[in-house]
């Protein structure tokens, strides 16, 4: 292990131990797993005014007495909860440590519509579910033998779904699919998709509940940090903002956009894959081959809700889910979720609709008075016989556009392996990585993020201390892998496989 203290440096840097990149859920958990081993030599770099990243709330609209809501513009459920007597989503252990209001989302309550308004297709909700029994057999079945990854299209094709020009089974597909993902059946790994549902959905269980708290959703965080920093601790440093990191086996150097810098034996880094993606940090020397190959390789989705607030409920206040299917747009303004529900914000006339994806980037591209006026449309459409008010407020974020986030979460794309990904989890030498995005179980959710940061500060925790309380997986460096291998090799592109002319040939050249 990298000795930074007894290491001579002239350099005016800040020095610490540990320089933990971005206070988000991985980053704060990490902290909190080296302060468990007594590590707490460590310091917090963080982009924004407060703790939480894509955890993080607004005030919006105004209640009776003229004071705002709080809504969620990033994290807004609690996923798979847990059952009695089995494992628990960590999330909810903490939202019920810290009484954090949610609601049980309740699927079953929906209502479905078209650009004719009101047409029960629910039936076709249920057709879905008996088709994903096949779907996720046949994934598993491709996981244990070893077959090639396909997209979750070619699965659901194979299991039968085939939900061709129907927009209103475009609708249900994207409610079942694109929702949760931000990415379409097309663009989604069969193995890795169901791998990942199965490990949230099975292990804790079904059960998503929204969070509506005053406080935010984040309040749990807040509360985790307070029990090993204190009040304006000076390990954290807010209002931060990293440009460059340079690392080697000696230990890593991060400078600050204002010029500062930082010296640390070990850092940590949990930006988002949309961050690493996007060249907004300079890495000295350029990360390796295999680490930026696993950063090009998983993709950054955006997932954009887009919130409304009228001076009455025009819809049904007694249902949660309003889905409706364009005639032309798959994917256009598809999910509307009502808080003005009890449970929820009741009374508060505020309802939200959900895109993904292209749409995301294209709606967040453009001014609210645009999308407001998309939206009327689409909410016009959907209810033909009520004289629908114009909103006395709107607002949504632009996630694909957030310099600290640059997306919302990230999703495996067809065809990749665990190999691969186990490339964007590892360490480089001193500099380790962690976040949603490098797991492999849980990636897009918050629990991912918080396993991810526990990891990383356990193994450097264990490195310094030589007490490894990572049991399953050790301490110090991660797996990672040089190569990876392709299926064919070359001998096998030959005429019997349909391509007798060398991939290299070139006319006129004497060598193929
Ligand atoms: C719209 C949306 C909806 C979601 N819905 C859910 C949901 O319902 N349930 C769920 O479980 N998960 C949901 N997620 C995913 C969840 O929010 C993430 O998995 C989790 O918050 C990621 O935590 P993290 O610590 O990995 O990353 P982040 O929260 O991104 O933390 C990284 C931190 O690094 C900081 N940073 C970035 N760049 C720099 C820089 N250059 N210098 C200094 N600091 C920097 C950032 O400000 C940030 O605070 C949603 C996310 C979004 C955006």
């Amino acid at each position: 292990a990298p000795s930074f203290r007894t290491r001579e440096s002239n350099s005016t840097c800040r020095k610490t131990t540990v320089a933990i990149l971005g206070g988000g859920v991985a980053g704060i958990t990490a902290a909190q797993a080296l302060s468990n081993q007594s590590v707490s030599d460590f310091l917090i770099i963080e982009y924004n005014g407060d703790i939480g990243g894509r955890m993080t709330h607004t005030n919006f609209g105004e209640d009776p007495d003229g004071n705002p809501y709080v809504i969620e513009l990033g994290a807004n459920w609690i996923q798979g909860l847990g059952v009695e007597g089995g494992p628990e989503n960590p999330i909810w252990t903490f939202a019920k440590e810290y009484n954090i209001s949610n609601t049980y989302s309740d699927y079953s309550s929906i209502l479905t519509y078209n650009e004719t308004g009101y047409v029960n297709y629910t039936d076709m909700l249920d057709e879905f579910d008996e088709y994903w029994g096949v779907f996720e057999q046949d994934a598993g079945y491709i996981l244990s033998e070893n077959l090639q990854d396909r997209s979750v299209r070619a699965g659901l094709y194979q299991s039968g779904w085939k939900p061709k020009k129907d927009m209103m089974a475009q609708a249900v597909e994207w409610w079942m699919w694109d929702w949760e993902t931000s990415y379409s059946p097309e663009e989604s790994s069969f193995i890795f998709g169901i791998t990942g549902y199965n490990l949230t959905f099975y292990q804790y269980s079904e059960e998503n509940n929204l969070v509506v708290d005053p406080r935010g959703f984040n309040y749990w965080l807040k509360g985790v940090a307070s029990t090993f920093l204190k009040p304006n601790d000076t390990r954290l440093l807010l209002n931060t903002i990293v440009t460059d990191v340079a690392y080697s086996s000696d230990g890593v150097t991060v400078t600050m956009d204002d010029g500062s810098c930082v010296e640390a034996a070990y850092a940590i880094c949990t930006f988002s894959l949309g961050v690493l993606q996007n060249d907004v940090v300079t890495f000295e020397p350029e990360l390796p081959d295999w680490k930026d190959t696993s950063i090009a390789t998983f993709q950054m989705g955006t997932y954009t809700k887009i919130f409304l607030q009228f001076n009455e409920t025009f819809w049904d206040p007694d249902t949660q889910f309003f889905l409706y299917a364009s005639p032309t747009s798959r994917g256009y303004y598809p999910v509307w979720q009502s808080l003005s529900t009890e449970g929820f914000l009741p009374g508060s006339n505020i309802i939200f609709a959900t895109v993904v994806g292209r749409e995301s980037y294209r709606i967040e591209a453009q001014d609210d008075e645009t999308t407001e006026a998309e939206l009327m449309e689409v909410l016009r459409e959907m209810f033909p016989n009520i004289t629908i008010p114009d909103p006395i407020a709107i607002k949504y974020p632009r996630w694909s556009l957030e310099p600290w986030a640059y997306g919302s979460y990230s999703n495996w794309p067809p065809g990749t392996t665990l190999e691969n990904h186990q490339n964007l989890r590892a360490n480089v030498e001193t500099l380790y990585f962690a976040g949603e995005h490098t797991s492999s179980q849980y990636f897009g959710f918050l629990h991912g993020a918080w396993f991810e940061g526990r990891e990383a500060g356990e193994r450097i925790a264990g490195l310094i201390t030589s007490e490894c309380m990572n049991v399953e997986s050790g301490c110090g460096n991660y797996t990672s892998y040089d190569v990876l291998h392709g299926t064919t090799t070359l001998d096998e592109y030959n005429a019997f496989n349909g391509m007798p002319i060398s991939p290299f040939y070139v006319a006129d050249s004497e060598d193929e």
